[in-house]
């Protein structure tokens, strides 16, 4: 099914249905067929690691190609923490258990235990087709030392193949103590993000203070910004309205991403504008957290919920903001299913949020939009010199990789990738 071939010792060519959002607008390429799911039949020729020329050719309805991806990202995990569902299950499917459960877990947590949950995370993302993930990690005291030290490791042991950006995430009040501080210290000299959690009550004089407090730090100590912000059903926006009030006091020169924002899509049409608009204003990046958002939220015992609490993603859009779609928790009490596979998640996104990949936007927030918020040095796009990083399907059309998740072939820098076996990772390149 996959068509590959070498024209020459170093070149190697790929034919290939590619999204035609994804491709830079180049003047050959205009008289490409494109199918009616967006999807231009190309050559890629691959030299040293990188799209070295893109060819225009024919496809017929018999002759079958298979769909390929620039590498997709997963903008929101919590790498620390998967797996950990069978020992710290959430039968209720409530918040406030998953958050219990999650305590109980940090308690007997072990750099042992972190490590091999995050090398599984890790494994599985190459295998699935992403390369890049966020996490955010759990931060706090000593255990928080333990599991950071943990994923500092498992970032530049795997930088090769998936990049690694890690979050710290706290209390926001955690960030006013010395400890804190001395965090935010590390964490900055490391490379990564600080972060917090907003949920009702909002008690808005004492979070406006904890948000002055962390907008500054974060801004001192130039790390970018990724909080949970409205997890709720309650209080529609009330935790993004509190952020806006703030950073219009203050002036900051950080990246700053809103995980979840799952509230606001409870707001009438007229306001959920209005806050959209200001959301963009600030150059504010939203990640929408569909599978956590649809189990945990809006719960009652006796009812199924018929509104549910998802960011607002295309009205986001539509306002001008940058919108991700992530995999957030997996087989941890916060949920209890996913596998860090990002067509799984893309799939589920057309139910959950009518999100289609033949889209250009639908598309965008599984690749440039998310490569934005994790400001990859690659966009995405595919382009002559970009890198030869792709994922290709063993299927010809939208419909197919939709319908179950496909096989799929991984290649990194022109070299495909080995991921049967991922016991070793030396043994991942293929240089055959
Ligand atoms: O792990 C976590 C923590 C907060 N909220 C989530 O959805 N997951």
């Amino acid at each position: 099914m996959f068509a590959q071939k070498k024209t020459s010792p170093n070149i190697q060519c790929i034919d290939a249905l590619v999204p035609r959002s994804l491709i830079a607008c180049g003047k050959g390429l205009l008289q490409a067929q494109i199918t009616e799911e967006g999807l231009c039949p190309l050559r890629m020729h691959i030299k040293d690691g990188c799209l070295n020329e893109i060819e225009v050719i024919q496809h017929s309805k018999e002759s079958s190609l298979s769909l390929l991806l620039p590498r997709l990202i997963e903008p929101h995990a919590h790498i620390d923490k998967a797996f950990t569902w069978k020992s710290f299950p959430n039968f209720s499917g409530t918040y406030q258990n998953a958050l219990q459960a999650n305590l109980e877990e940090q308690k007997g947590r072990t750099m042992q235990k972190v490590r091999d949950r995050a090398e599984r995370s890790m494994k599985l993302s190459l295998k699935n087709g992403i390369r890049a993930v966020r996490s955010h990690v759990d931060s706090f005291d000593s255990s928080g030392q333990q599991t950071w030290e943990v994923l500092k490791n498992i970032k530049s042991e795997w930088e090769e193949f998936v990049e690694l950006q890690l979050v710290a995430l706290v209390p926001l009040e955690y960030w006013t103590t010395k400890r804190g501080k001395d965090l935010a210290r590390q964490v900055s000299a490391e490379g990564g993000l600080l972060g917090g959690v907003i949920v009702p009550p909002y008690h808005k004089a004492n979070l406006r203070e904890l948000l002055i407090n962390f907008f500054c730090l974060a801004n001192d100590m130039g790390c970018g910004i990724d909080i949970h912000v409205d997890e709720t059903s309650l209080t529609p926006g009330g935790g993004i309205r509190e952020i806006i009030y703030v950073l219009e006091q203050i002036d900051l020169d950080i990246p700053i991403t809103c995980s979840h924002l799952s509230s606001m899509g409870l707001l009438p049409s007229n306001p959920l504008k209005l806050l959209a608009e200001r959301i963009a204003s600030f150059n504010i990046n939203v990640v929408a957290l569909p599978f956590t958002n649809f189990w945990l939220l809006a719960r009652s015992d006796k009812t199924s919920p018929i509104r549910r609490p998802i960011a607002p993603i295309k009205q986001l859009q539509n306002a001008g903001v940058n919108v991700a779609i992530g995999g957030d928790n997996v087989q941890d009490p916060w949920y209890p299913g996913g596998n860090f596979d990002p067509l799984s998640l893309m799939a589920a996104s057309m139910a959950f949020a009518q999100i289609a990949p033949w889209n250009r936007l639908g598309l965008s927030t599984f690749t440039t939009g998310a490569a934005r918020i994790m400001q990859l040095e690659w966009d995405g796009i595919i382009d002559i010199g970009c890198p030869a990083d792709f994922v290709l399907l063993d299927a010809d059309s939208w419909a197919g990789a939709m319908s179950t998740p496909p096989i799929r072939k991984v290649m990194i820098n022109g070299h495909w990738i080995e991921t049967d076996d991922l016991s070793l990772k030396e043994g991942f390149l293929s240089h055959a």
